[in-house]
């Protein structure tokens, strides 16, 4: 599905990632882990292409995205869910969700049933303006409006970051169903034990490398656990 290999990227002279290579294949949650500032988003904004590389190469399903921008990589299967949640605060709630339609073709713009079955809030809500939802709430909606787009591969950048226990449950719930469904999806995360949970595949970044690689029980050795400690 996705095929990061051997990613250097440079803000100027600073070098932000060093040859980062990773996959996050289809019907598997796929979690990169790491402290503040190592390279986690600068490499989810390479992925969706928010943000150019040196060298290296991206490619889905086999086929290099170099060049490509991000409405080009969002047609062709990969939803973004930011860091921040970039809600647009003066929309309403359903506005933001079609604000998810660009990429799609015009016969198929509706809204996706499961996006309300996973977030039923987000049905009570449709004509409240983004900006009027708590925090857990508009990460629901930045989850539903990157659904809307109807991607293959899944990149969330922080999803539970600053959001209450019940609604990261929810959260976490709905990247389950939607990897059952059989997406690829790719979370990046600093709350270990939500990784520790859902993960198939971990990936744990220091200082613009992959330090770690292993699966989701791994994270249970305090050997492991060492990358993460500040
Ligand atoms: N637009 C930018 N211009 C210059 N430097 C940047 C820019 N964005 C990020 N950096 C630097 O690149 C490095 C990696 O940042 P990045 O945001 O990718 O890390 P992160 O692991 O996602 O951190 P966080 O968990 O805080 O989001 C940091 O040293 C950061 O200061």
């Amino acid at each position: 599905m996705l095929s990061v290999s051997n990613v250097d990227l440079y803000y100027g002279a600073a070098q932000a990632l060093r040859g980062v290579s990773l996959e996050a294949k289809k019907g598997e949650i796929t979690c990169v882990l790491g402290r503040n500032g190592v390279g986690k988003t600068s490499l989810m904004r390479a992925i969706v292409g928010q943000q150019a590389i040196r060298s290296g190469q991206i490619a889905l399903d086999g086929s290099d995205l170099k060049g490509e921008a991000p409405y080009t990589r969002a047609r062709r299967g990969i939803g973004f869910v930011p860091q921040g949640r970039e809600v647009f605060p003066l929309l309403s709630v359903k506005e933001n969700l079609q604000t998810g339609f660009a990429p799609v073709k015009r016969g198929e713009r509706t809204i996706p049933d499961h996006v309300f079955e996973l977030f039923p809030v987000l049905k009570s809500m449709l004509s409240r303006r983004g900006g009027d939802l708590s925090g857990g709430q508009q990460q629901q909606l930045a989850i539903g409006r990157a659904l809307v787009t109807r991607p293959n591969l899944l990149v969330l950048d922080e999803p539970t970051e600053g959001i209450q226990p019940s609604i990261i449950k929810d959260i976490g719930r709905a990247i389950r169903y939607l990897k059952e469904a059989g997406m690829a999806v790719l979370l990046v995360e600093q709350y270990l034990e939500f990784c520790r949970e859902l993960a198939d595949k971990v990936y744990i970044m220091d200082r613009g490398q992959i330090v770690f690689e292993g699966v989701g029980a791994d994270l249970d050795d305090p050997d492991v656990r060492k990358h993460l400690t500040v």
